[in-house]
């Protein structure tokens, strides 16, 4: 249990995405600061924007907004932990007045955020903002209520700078490559659309540090719910489940105070950037170059395949080869050691991360973070074989149909374009990557569309598992 008195805690965060990892990870930090007597100031208030986030808010409604943190290690040992450092809730749709309110008051000096890859509407083309999204879209109508993390951002924002309050920093939280950057980009983007005097205060006033963040955090199951009450007694609407490790690298940019986060194992540095390619093209990009595969070939859980020496030697293959070379130095990371870490973490048999999951949402992840290793590659000369392979892989699992003639829930914000261009592989293998906004101009470099065809080929022919054996 919390050993602070959660009353004396105040709010000092606002953050858009309560799900499972911002409960695992930043809020797990504050948590850890609380407990040592530091940052009371700095309680979090969530919030939620899309429709499924009632849920959320109903369950920390109903449990003070505590929620148990459990880790799972791999011996089967359950480590839970009740985290105080949310202090309250709101669901935007039901007062959205509440959160600007929140928003405004100077002690709100941190938003952050956990709102998905795709929660940040980039363009992967162009890499500017694409404003077609239905809630940016209504967000930018003369005198809308804000409805999405934009909109409640830049409302916020022009109503702090007309109160001649001090803006807040905006911390992304995201899996996204130069994540502050990106937000910032993406943020500007959609004030000038809606307000060029707040775009010029945002530009000039708002920090956007960068950070990379790293805990594996799967969706939890009635399995865990069930587990907790059994084996420790608690009833908890939604506890969150995680592996051990966790890391936050974070780049030391606010425009005011912040958490003295380096206290609790947070590594405040300078540039964020070679931690952050470490971490999304070996372990992020490792993650699609297991799940397609994995799941083709009957697995459904992330440790099932790095069991298998067949994956584990496709993954390191990958990553020493392919992933490695288009990094900077990081330092003071043995990359060896991270790579083989990487194995065991993924390997963790309790974590029973779904393959599901990983599969999800790829036309958000795959051109993020395995296609820059395809084109720095390319541009060296050097090898993209299992890459393609990877690339190869998501077009077979796209068609919807497993190797055992099982349909596949295909879950992606373009899975019908995704699908109906997966279902012509056979007669047409260039069909899948012709997207340039998706793919740019792979599909006319030679280089990447002749091992492209065989892969797509030998998957159809022999399987998953057969084309990594002859790879
Ligand atoms: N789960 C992990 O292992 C992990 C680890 C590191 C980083 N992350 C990052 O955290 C993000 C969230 O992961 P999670 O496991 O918490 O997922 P989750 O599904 O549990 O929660 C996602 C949250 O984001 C919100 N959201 C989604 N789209 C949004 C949008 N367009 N606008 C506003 N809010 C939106 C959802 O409402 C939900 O509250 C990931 O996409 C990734 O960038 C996750
Ligand atoms: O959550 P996403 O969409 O960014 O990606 C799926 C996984 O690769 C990711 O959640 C990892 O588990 C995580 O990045 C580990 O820190």
């Amino acid at each position: 249990m919390p050993s602070y008195d959660r009353t004396a805690v105040t709010p000092g965060i606002v953050h858009f995405g309560v799900g499972g990892f911002h409960r695992a990870h930043q809020a797990m930090y504050l948590d850890r600061l609380m407990n040592d007597g530091k940052a009371l100031d700095w309680g979090i208030i969530g919030v939620g924007v899309l429709p499924n986030d009632r849920r959320m808010a109903q369950v920390m409604s109903a449990q003070d907004c505590l929620y148990t943190l459990v880790v799972k290690h791999p011996d089967g040992q359950l480590e839970p932990r009740v985290v105080g450092s949310i202090v309250g809730y709101l669901f935007a749709p039901d007062d959205p007045e509440a959160v600007l309110a929140r928003m405004v008051d100077p002690a709100t000096r941190i938003v952050s955020l956990t709102i998905t890859e795709g929660g940040y509407h980039v363009n992967q083309v162009t890499g500017e903002l694409d404003a077609s999204d239905p809630a940016l879209a209504a967000d930018l109508r003369p005198g809308a209520t804000p409805g999405s993390a934009f909109g409640f951002i830049v409302e916020a924002l022009r109503r702090r700078r007309e109160a001649g309050v001090p803006p807040f920093t905006v911390m992304s939280c995201d899996n996204i490559p130069g994540n502050g950057h990106v937000a910032r980009k993406m943020i500007a983007g959609f004030a000038r659309l809606k307000d060029p005097a707040t775009a010029e205060f945002l530009e000039n006033e708002v920090r956007f540090p960068n950070c990379m963040v790293d805990r594996i955090t799967p969706v939890t199951a009635d399995a865990d719910r069930e587990a907790l009450a059994e084996r420790f007694g608690i009833e908890d609407g939604w506890p969150v489940v995680c592996e051990p490790f966790t890391q936050w690298v974070l780049e030391d940019d606010f425009g005011g105070e912040r958490p003295p986060y380096e206290d609790v194992g947070v590594q405040i540095v300078e540039d964020v950037e070679p931690y952050e390619l470490m971490k999304l093209r070996l372990l992020n990009a490792s993650h699609q170059a297991l799940c397609y595969l994995g799941f083709l070939d009957g697995y459904r859980y992330a440790h099932e395949v790095c069991q298998d020496k067949l994956y584990v030697d496709f993954l390191l293959g990958y990553m020493d080869n392919e992933g490695t070379p288009t990094l900077p130095p990081v330092p003071g990371v043995d990359l060896d050691r991270y790579k083989h870490q990487l194995i065991e973490r993924f390997a963790n048999p309790e974590v029973r991360d779904t393959l599901a999951r990983l599969c999800a949402e790829s036309s958000d992840r795959i051109p993020k973070w395995l296609l820059p290793v395809v084109r720095e590659q390319l541009a060296a000369g050097r090898e993209i074989t299992r890459s393609v392979l990877v690339v190869a892989s998501w077009a077979r699992y796209a068609e919807g149909v497993d190797e055992q003639g099982q349909p596949i829930e295909v879950v992606d914000r373009l899975r019908d374009k995704l699908v109906e261009r997966a279902q012509h592989n056979r007669e047409d293998p260039l069909v899948f990557i012709s997207d340039p906004d998706l793919f740019g101009d792979l599909a006319s470099d030679e280089r990447f569309v002749t091992p492209y065809r065989a892969a797509v080929k030998s998957l159809h022919e022999i399987g998953a598992r057969a084309t990594v054996e002859a790879l």
